[in-house]
């Protein structure tokens, strides 16, 4: 372990923490006007900065919720720009600053905590599962022909880049809560976006959809041209609250001239784009991979927050990094108790996050030994608790 202290930056130390974050990414410093964009993203008094005689490592977090099942939400702290100096690598600076995150998170009242991992290896380790899965594709829009069944949607209005800041965040506001997974975008998470959106060479679009209701949808996309190259839009932030919302705005997608590919990242794993075509071969899947990882802060208030549908199940949960959340715990559709009664489930806490928005099956994690169970009808209680309406999804990158 190195010797390095952990303490929370000033608004002033902010700067340094981001270049120190992007060299980690192997990415160059903020220019200027990146910067001045970028700063505004940083929620004061939530970036950690590790020091020796200077700052070697830092770790950001931003207020959220989180939507649970059964449609309620949680605090959520979203957890990004995680980085260490490349010379002080493997000496538990990162150790020291997610311990010293959960300290706060616990402190302040966060029920979760959640990011996306930039190495899959990383974050299992401190109490972290994959909570959510992405499937990826490419919709290639030469063959693609929507079948006549499919709805006709409403009115599609395109917005331009500062039209689109004012008006999209409230529009998300409408749509957050639309599956497991989901966060609350706080103007943080908008302002983070904003050099993006404003990238000068590739401008962004957004298509918001207008249903009988008003908007309840919206595709924000880039259409990129390559010389030898097929024309790709990717679409990067993609919600529907209706059917005819995902079909209206799937409808105008194909509909734009010049463009060969349509592509999508990390959508959710249930959602049926290429049931929208007459040949489902013009949809081609590209990648599978985990979405969000999320750590239960407060066990007991997470498990109150969600839906509980099943016959009582008492679990066991081993939290070494956070011990208040290790113990018995009595399960039923009215309460959440702790208990002295004999285990019938008995998981470490980063397994206990995989299951909770309802990504993962009991039955398959004890197949892989990640869990045990007492029985053949403990795993069954358990499938029950533990399943999804809807594939859990986050939507949100942060
Ligand atoms: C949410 C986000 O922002 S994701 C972005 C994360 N940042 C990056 O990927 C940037 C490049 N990488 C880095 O900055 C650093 O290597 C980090 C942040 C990933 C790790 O920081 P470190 O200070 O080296 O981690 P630390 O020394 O505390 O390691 C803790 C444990 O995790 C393991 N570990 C750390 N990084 C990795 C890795 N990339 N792959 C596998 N294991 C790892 C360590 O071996 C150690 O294991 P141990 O507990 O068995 O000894």
């Amino acid at each position: 372990m190195s010797d390095h202290e952990i303490r929370v930056l000033a608004d002033e130390e902010h700067r340094a923490a981001n270049t120190l974050f992007r060299a980690a990414m192997h990415a160059p410093k903020a220019g200027a006007e990146d910067w001045a964009l970028e700063a505004r993203g940083y929620q004061p008094g939530r970036t950690l900065g590790a020091f020796d005689e200077e700052l070697i490592g830092t770790a950001q977090s931003i207020d959220s919720d989180l939507t649970v099942p059964g449609g309620g939400t949680v605090p959520l702290a979203a957890v990004t720009r995680v980085g260490v100096r490349a010379d002080r690598v493997r000496r538990g600076v990162l150790s020291g600053l997610l311990q010293r995150q959960f300290a706060d998170f616990a402190e302040r009242g966060t029920v979760a905590a959640a990011l996306h991992a930039s190495e899959g290896a990383i974050y299992g380790r401190f109490g972290y599962g994959v909570a959510t899965t992405g499937r990826s594709y490419a919709v290639d829009r030469r063959i693609a022909r929507l079948r006549p069944e499919v709805p006709s949607g409403g009115e599609i209005e395109l917005l331009d880049t500062d039209t689109a800041l004012d008006r999209l965040p409230r529009i998300y506001a409408g749509l957050e809560r639309l599956r497991p997974g989901m966060l609350a975008r706080p103007s943080y998470l908008w302002l983070s976006e904003e050099p993006f959106l404003r990238q000068a060479d590739t401008p962004l679009r957004a298509a918001v959809h207008h249903g009988p209701r008003g908007a309840d949808g919206y595709a924000r996309y880039l259409v990129s041209r390559t010389p030898g190259s097929p024309v790709t839009a990717r679409v990067v932030d993609f919600h529907a609250a209706t059917a005819e919302a995902f079909a209206g705005l799937w409808r105008f997608l194909l509909g734009l001239d010049l463009v060969d590919v349509i592509e999508t990242r990390s959508r959710p794993l249930d959602e049926p784009v290429e049931l929208l075509f007459t040949d489902p071969r013009a949809c081609r899947v590209t990648g599978v991979r985990d979405e969000i990882w999320l750590r239960l802060v407060d066990v007991p208030a997470a498990l109150a927050a969600r839906e509980r549908d099943a016959d009582p199940l008492v679990i066991e949960v081993s939290d070494p990094r956070l011990p208040a959340n290790s113990g018995r715990y009595l399960i039923t559709p009215d309460e959440v108790t702790r208990t002295d009664r004999p285990p019938e489930i008995t998981l470490g806490a980063d397994t206990l996050a995989m299951l909770y928005l309802g990504g993962w099956r009991p039955s398959a994690l004890a197949a892989v030994g990640r869990l045990a169970a007492a029985n053949a009808d403990a795993e069954r209680t358990a499938d029950r608790l533990f399943r999804a309406r809807r594939a859990p999804w986050c939507g949100t990158f942060f």
